[in-house]
């Protein structure tokens, strides 16, 4: 079990710092007083001191209060980091945990000094909602119970399981863009239900309430996706018609392409990750 008192660190404090930050404290994980957050701007800052978590400008300072540090930056940017904290990083104190997507784990601990131990893990941001749909990945030096509270910390805001490395970009194609994906189907649904002459309101509320329902009966039934839409199309009925359109539009097409393009986006990351020469170091 984590120590709830255990402190934790994010070096970024955007979109992503934030839904994990509000789900953990949410989840009982931890406390906002046990929360370091560091960002480049200052509003994003504001953000979180509002919710008690200690902020500061100082990159440094996060990883010299905090055990778990979450890096959270831009990929682009996760380089510079590693530089400006390595001398920080203690393996006997720290865990680095990047949520930066297609950023290797051989080269952060390429940047790092030696024996440093880091996670990958990629999350979505419905962790602000306990819904997380999150896969991790152990660095060389990683230890069990680095695995174990990885598991613990991610699992405590919705779904979360290890995979290989080389998996992590489909996994950010899949669900770290995920949300993206359903939210314009929950807009486009809405749209159409406006088009046929319902309220906005009503069309957003039956469309968003009919994915999460939808989701809801493949989770809980055990039933394959086809089977449960087979039960919604009567012979000759409306949802037939309505799946028509879809095919002819080439839905399935569209979905798995847009998994192939963001993971293969998450594949070019890696292009900015490049091992250093450790002759260097
Ligand atoms: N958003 C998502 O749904 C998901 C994002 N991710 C990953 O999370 C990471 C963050 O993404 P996201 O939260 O969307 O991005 P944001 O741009 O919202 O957050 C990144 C924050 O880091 C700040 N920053 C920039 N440079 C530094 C620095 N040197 N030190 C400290 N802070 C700095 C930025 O400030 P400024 O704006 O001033 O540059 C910004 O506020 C990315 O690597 C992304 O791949 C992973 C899964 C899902
Ligand atoms: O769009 C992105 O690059 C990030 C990674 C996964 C979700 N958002």
């Amino acid at each position: 079990m984590m120590d709830e008192n255990l402190s934790i660190g994010f070096i970024g404090a955007g979109m992503m710092a934030s839904a994990l930050i509000k789900g953990v404290i949410k989840a009982g994980k931890a406390k906002p007083a046990s929360i370091t957050a560091s960002d480049a701007y200052q509003p994003s800052l504001d953000r979180q001191a509002a919710e008690g978590v200690h902020t500061t400008l100082s990159n440094r300072e996060v990883v010299s209060r905090s055990r778990v540090v979450f890096l959270a930056v831009k990929p682009d940017v996760v380089a510079s980091v590693l530089d400006e904290i390595k001398d920080d990083v203690d393996p006997d104190r720290h865990l680095i945990v990047s949520i930066a997507a297609g950023i290797s784990l051989e080269s952060m601990e390429g940047r790092l000094n030696s024996g440093a131990r880091v996670v990958r893990v990629m999350p979505n941001t419905p962790c602000l909602v306990s819904e997380s749909a999150a896969a991790f990945a152990l660095g060389t030096h990683a230890t069990a119970e680095d695995r174990a509270l990885v598991q613990e910390l991610m699992g405590s805001v919705g779904y979360a399981c290890e995979v290989k490395e080389s998996q992590l970009d489909a996994v950010t194609g899949l669900s770290g863009s995920g949300p993206a994906y359903v939210y314009l189907l929950i807009e486009a649904l809405a749209d159409g239900g406006v088009r046929m002459g319902l309220p906005r309101q009503v069309a957003l509320q039956l469309a968003a309430q009919t994915v999460k329902g939808a989701a809801t009966m493949v989770m809980t039934t055990g039933q394959h996706p086809g089977q449960l839409k087979d039960a919604v199309t009567s012979p000759g009925g409306t949802t037939i018609a309505g799946i028509e359109a879809l095919e002819k539009a080439g839905f399935r097409g569209a979905a798995m392409g847009a998994v192939v393009a963001a993971t293969q986006r998450s594949q070019e990351l890696k292009a900015l990750s490049a091992t250093p020469d450790k002759s260097s170091k």
